[in-house]
């Protein structure tokens, strides 16, 4: 064939490509879907623009604008107004959802002296200009893994905290520590310029939190890093984030203008403690460690030595570390035992790795060959709305998004080979709903919190060599957060009879139907479902079987709880106030008593009832 002939073939075939494209636009337009956008890697990426050179056009998100206290103000800041819009007001963000009622799950607090559940923020102490960031964030009611967790944290002991998906665990954390540093932020942190009067080039400092928040992804980085400059408004708590990918330099500038609460990933993170002029933690009051299972498993090793006792991190005893997530397999709750004391309070929301009933949870029998069709019927079969969708490889990530980007649909995809650029574009145009399908593989599933998923697709089912059934929570739990409902729709077929049983146990649990091919798969006594996992086995779990069944711990009964008559009395409880340092608020708490009885607290009683 000439290469005239070869030419016309291939217009030929691009002619025919783009006629096919105009017709599935046109079917998904009729069905809703906005116009898909497509991305411009050769602008965006590294490679051809430059990190620096992209940054005007959007703005790496460690250089989110954060609140800029002046030394002249007194114990709260001037309000700003403009901040405080973007930081409040966007109409992006996740709102609490009337079907709440399905987080409130029995909780087990375990640990050397009574802790006393908070009902409402206004009686929790808070500092008052936590209260106004809580009130401003538009909480309403603590849930129930903050009810316990804000005078856990009060206590000064160390704390370990497993709560389902969605249910508010990065609050259930920043909200006590940053509220407790509030009413003492003027002696405890170190000298720094006055931001309002900086310059860069005499003022810089060593960054030397008081505040370290580790996790596991850039993404969720970035997100408990939001959450911090919105609870830290009008204050002089400077939240900073260092995560792989994006330039360092800009990360580095802005530790320099000090920095009290370091939200980072562990590999940036070591980086920059090689560097003592940058980065001091001997400041460090507080370490929290979140999604600790996962930073607690295979490859995170030298990370944890290092954040436990590497370097000049603050090794006395007033340092306190915090764990959470919401999974914790035994093999990484013995492993946490080697990290944190004796003493820790244990508190946990229902079963270890279980999820609430908000998430619909259906699977189907989908041939592999026949995922892309099922797929598109799926998206069709309903209105357009935000959809997440998980792939087990970076190639079926690929692959998944070209299809749909193909059928019309406004799609765009994330995974670890993308460069940072591409991962922050991709995400913000997910939250924004510019392109409101997301495929994804596993590395967003834990932490990511986007308002209105109405739907997840596991396009594959996680395997269980791949974390399995530990995985499938976190992804499934990107929908339905905080009281919103969702869908969880999985493709299953014989590849993953593997992930079988503990399907059918989980579907069982959260009250969903079992479909017929699971049915080979389900328990002999679902009324007593034993977990291989050990979540529901006490016994040596390295945590004092505080992670096991009911008779480890006890379970605090909050429905006949009434916190002014149970004689709680929240000034002596060690928040706000002069006395905000005394981090020994248990000591006055610990004669409270959540039956109104006489205090007499034993950790082996178990007055049972459900909270929030
Ligand atoms: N008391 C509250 N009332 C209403 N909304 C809240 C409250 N606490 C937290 N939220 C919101 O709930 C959402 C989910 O919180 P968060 O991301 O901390 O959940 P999580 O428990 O850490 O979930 P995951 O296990 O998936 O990481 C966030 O958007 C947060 O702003």
């Amino acid at each position: 064939m000439s290469d005239a002939g070869s030419n016309l073939g291939l217009d030929e075939a691009a002619l025919a490509r783009k006629q096919q494209l105009a017709e599935n636009l046109a079917i998904a337009k009729a069905a809703g879907w906005q116009k898909p956008i497509p991305f411009n890697y050769d602008t965006a990426s590294g490679e051809h623009a430059g990190a620096e050179e992209t940054r005007d056009s959007a703005a790496w998100l460690s250089d989110a604008v954060i609140y800029a206290w002046d030394d002249e103000f007194g114990e709260i800041g001037e309000p700003n107004p403009e901040l405080e819009k973007m930081l409040f007001d966007d109409e992006n963000i996740q709102r609490a959802g009337g079907a709440i009622k399905a987080l409130s799950f029995d909780v087990n607090v375990e640990g050397p002296e009574r802790v006393p559940p908070v009902r409402e923020f206004n009686d929790a102490g808070l500092h008052p200009a936590m209260l106004q960031n809580v009130k401003l964030c538009k909480y309403e009611f603590p849930t129930p893994i903050q009810a316990y967790c804000i005078p856990a944290v009060l206590t000064g002991h160390d704390v370990v905290a497993v709560a389902q998906t969605g249910s508010g665990k990065t609050a259930a954390f920043l909200i006590p520590i940053l509220s407790k540093l509030m009413g003492k932020a003027r002696q405890l942190a170190a000298p720094r310029p006055n931001p309002g009067r900086y310059n860069a080039a005499t003022d810089r400092v060593r960054a030397e939190p008081l505040v370290l928040v580790v996790c596991p992804t850039r993404e969720l980085a970035c997100q408990i890093f939001d959450e911090a400059r919105r609870l830290c408004y009008r204050t002089m708590l400077r939240p900073a984030v260092i995560y792989g990918g994006a330039p360092s330099r800009n990360q580095r500038e802005q530790l320099e203008m000090g920095c009290d609460i370091l939200i980072a990933t562990p590999g940036r993170l070591m980086d920059f403690m090689q560097n003592p002029k940058l980065l001091s933690l001997a400041r460090l009051k507080f370490t929290v460690i979140d999604e600790a299972d996962e930073l607690l498993s295979a490859g995170w090793e030298e990370a944890m030595e290092k954040i436990f006792q590497g370097g000049d991190v603050n090794g006395d005893a007033d340092h306190t570390y915090l764990m959470f997530s919401a999974t914790f397999p035994k093999s990484a709750r013995r492993l946490a035992k080697d990290y944190m004391e004796e003493d820790t309070i244990k508190i946990k929301v229902g079963r270890v790795g279980s999820t609430h009933e908000n998430i619909k949870q259906q699977i189907i029998y989908v041939n592999e060959s026949e995922k892309n069709q099922a797929l598109f019927d799926l998206i069709f079969s309903s209105e357009p709305q935000r959809i997440l969708i998980f792939t087990n490889s970076k190639m079926k990530c690929d692959m998944v998004d070209d299809y749909l980007y193909n059928k019309g649909l406004p799609v765009t995809s994330i995974h670890s080979d993308r460069t940072q650029r591409e991962r922050e574009d991709a995400l913000r145009a997910f939250r924004t709903a510019r392109c409101p399908i997301l495929v994804a593989t596993g590395v967003t599933a834990r932490g990511l919190d986007v308002a209105n998923v109405r739907l997840v697709v596991n396009y594959d089912l996680p395997s269980t060599q791949h974390d399995g059934i530990t995985e499938y929570i976190h992804r499934i739990g990107r929908t339905a957060r905080i009281g919103n409902e969702g869908r969880a729709t999985s493709f299953y077929n014989e590849r993953n009879e593997d992930l079988g049983e503990d399907l059918c146990k989980i579907l069982i649990e959260s009250k969903q139907e079992i479909p017929d091919f699971l049915e080979q798969f389900k328990p002999e006594d679902p009324e007593n479902i034993n977990w291989h996992d050990g979540t529901d086995d006490e016994s040596d779990d390295g945590l004092g079987g505080a992670f096991g069944g009911d008779a480890g711990g006890f379970n605090v009964d909050t429905a006949g709880f009434n916190v002014d008559t149970a004689g709680f009395n929240v000034d002596t409880a060690g928040f706000g106030g002069d006395d905000a340092g005394g981090f020994g608020g248990g000591d006055d708490a610990g004669g409270f008593n959540a039956d109104g009885g006489d205090g007499d607290f034993s950790a082996d009683s178990t007055n049972k009832v459900d909270a929030w």
